[in-house]
């Protein structure tokens, strides 16, 4: 068994004429955490929604704990958590009940569900909102929910696609701890993110996609170094073109 959770090679996506991920290769090591950071259109969804199999690859391959996700999208599904930006949650039902109904999803026998359930929601500190309909919940507690929703199968790896987005500060430092917490317990995490800070808080490593092509993959800690910039969010401004976009916005201005 390789010490890689996910490995991803030569992944492309294509949209009809439009490739919006051009043959990228990357790999993710077991209780390590890599965050994808990249401009809005840059294809980092589209890359998760691979991983995660709602998308069908065009050419490539991706492995989950050595399964081929385009062999088998149902067993590989078996190992993974989802968060997307899309909470899809039931708001007939209650925290609970939006739990137990993902469970079943996983062949989990309703006592089971129940049980794994309170004992996730007591995780993610909703304990005492188990029986309250959804659209009860703050935009945060939603987040936390959706969170503790991904773990009914006790998955070996989490993949959060803009985790946070939306959520005042002190509701994004809660998510943070829980997912450091997830990490101590050697829960393998893969995320995208606007937020360099979010960043540099979760993940040890970084790839920074554009375009659909990687432009930088390292550490978070020493990326911006290695590569000559002063920190993170520096590296990224400059490897996006960002000051070629900004002269050229002055310019139409004048
Ligand atoms: N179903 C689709 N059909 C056609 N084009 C699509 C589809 N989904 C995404 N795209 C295009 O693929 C490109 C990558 O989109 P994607 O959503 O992966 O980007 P992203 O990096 O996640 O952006 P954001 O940060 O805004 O979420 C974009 O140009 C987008 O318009």
């Amino acid at each position: 068994m390789t010490n890689n959770i996910l490995e991803v090679k030569q992944l492309t996506k294509k949209y009809h004429n439009f490739t919006a991920v051009k043959g990228i290769s990357f790999e993710l090591e077991r209780g390590k955490t890599l965050a994808i950071l990249g401009p809005n259109g840059a294809g980092k969804s589209t890359t998760l929604k691979m991983i995660y199999a709602t998308t069908p690859i065009t050419t490539g391959q991706i492995s989950i704990n050595g399964i081929n996700v385009a062999q088998d999208p149902r067993r590989s599904k078996w190992e993974i958590g989802v968060v997307m930006q899309e909470d899809l949650l039931d708001t007939t039902l209650t925290v609970l009940d939006n739990m137990i109904a993902h469970a079943i999803l996983f062949d989990i026998s309703f006592k089971i569900a129940r049980k794994r359930g309170i004992e996730l929601l007591h995780f993610v500190g909703l304990d005492n909102y188990w029986d309250k309909q959804v659209y009860s919940l703050s935009g945060g507690m939603r987040r936390r929910l959706v969170l503790a929703r991904s773990l009914v199968n006790n998955p070996k790896l989490i993949i959060l696609d803009e985790p946070t987005t939306g959520l005042d500060i002190q509701s994004r430092h809660v998510f943070w701890s829980k997912l450091n917490e997830l990490k101590l317990q050697g829960v393998s995490i893969l995320l995208t993110s606007h937020y360099v800070d979010e960043i540099e808080t979760l993940a040890d490593n970084v790839l920074i996609i554009d375009h659909g092509t990687i432009i930088a993959n390292g550490s978070v800690k020493t990326l911006a170094n290695d590569l000559g910039y002063e920190n993170l969010e520096k590296a990224y401004l400059k490897l996006t073109k960002f000051d070629e976009e900004a002269k050229n916005i002055e310019q139409t201005k004048s």
